[in-house]
């Protein structure tokens, strides 16, 4: 029996980023969290979610934030999906960037934002990350002693092709550091995660940050867990918030062989490859 103990951590994004590090290891010491195999952060957990932060706040792989995060991962023994964080490279380009750590703080997953959020909803949200920001070309599966975990961020969820790449892959568990917003919040954010749960049979878990009235952009918050057939385990407010949900891949497995939907697939007729628009 495999049960993932996970923690999922809707926190506060402070403008200190430091400030915003301090909290996720004063919540990783609480009583708690003791025990936990794998703790979630949100999208942009250290950064505010404005493009006028992101280059400010980014750092190469291996910067602070990094190090800060791979030695959190290796001090209480856990995965770690670090939300995300601004990274630029060598070339100065700046990514929407998750790290995963394992229990000894190597990094064992990096996923950059391949669908960059831009969107003009007409008396609602507007966002451009591509003001800023460069995306990703990697669909990103990570190792780990239970098994693979599909990852990816926010709006690269919206694309069922990139979940469906993953769970080819061999992921059981789908992770998404996110920030909806207001707008698509409401109608969008539970019916997706139980949608792609739906889909593809795996466990989906979205950590958001906690809204800020104060803030540029509001986040929707409603951090979640949704199991295989697509009930929601755990599903939190608006407010800061740390829970901790049992994903027990046994289920993965039963509803696999009892609803069996990725074998029922008609790959004679449609096959999922890469293609141009
Ligand atoms: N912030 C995002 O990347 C996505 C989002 O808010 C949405 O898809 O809605």
């Amino acid at each position: 029996m495999a049960i993932i103990k996970t923690a999922i951590l809707q926190t506060h994004v402070y403008t200190d980023k430091f400030r915003n590090i301090t909290q996720a290891a004063e919540l990783l010491a609480s009583p708690e969290l003791q025990g936990i195999d794998l703790a979630v952060l949100p999208e942009m957990f250290c950064c505010p979610y404005e493009n006028k932060y992101f280059p400010e706040y980014a750092e190469p792989e291996r910067g602070d934030t990094w190090e800060k995060c791979s030695r959190l991962a290796a001090e209480y023994g856990i995965y770690l999906v670090a939300g995300s964080m601004p990274e630029r490279d060598e070339a100065g380009n700046i990514y929407n960037t998750s790290y995963v750590f394992d229990r000894n703080g190597h990094q064992s997953g990096k996923h950059r934002k391949m669908h960059l959020f831009d969107i003009d909803v007409k008396g609602g949200q507007y966002f451009k990350e591509s003001d800023t920001l460069t995306p990703g070309d990697q669909v990103t599966v990570f190792d780990t002693e239970f098994g693979k975990m599909g990852l990816c961020i926010c709006y690269d969820f919206r694309f069922p092709e990139l979940a469906r790449l993953m769970v080819d892959e061999g992921a059981q568990v789908i992770i998404v550091p996110a920030a909806f917003n207001m707008t698509t919040g409401p109608l969008h954010w539970e019916l997706m995660f139980r949608q792609r749960a739906v889909d593809n049979q795996v466990y989906t878990i979205g950590a958001a940050p906690a809204r800020d009235l104060n803030a540029g952009y509001q986040s929707w918050g409603h951090s979640i867990a949704a199991d295989p057939w697509g009930k929601v385990l755990m599903e939190m407010e608006e407010k800061p918030d740390v829970k901790v949900v049992k994903l027990d891949l046994d289920e993965v497995k039963k509803v696999r062989e009892q609803l069996p939907l990725l074998k029922h697939r008609r790959g004679d007729i449609y096959a999922l490859t890469t293609f141009s628009l």
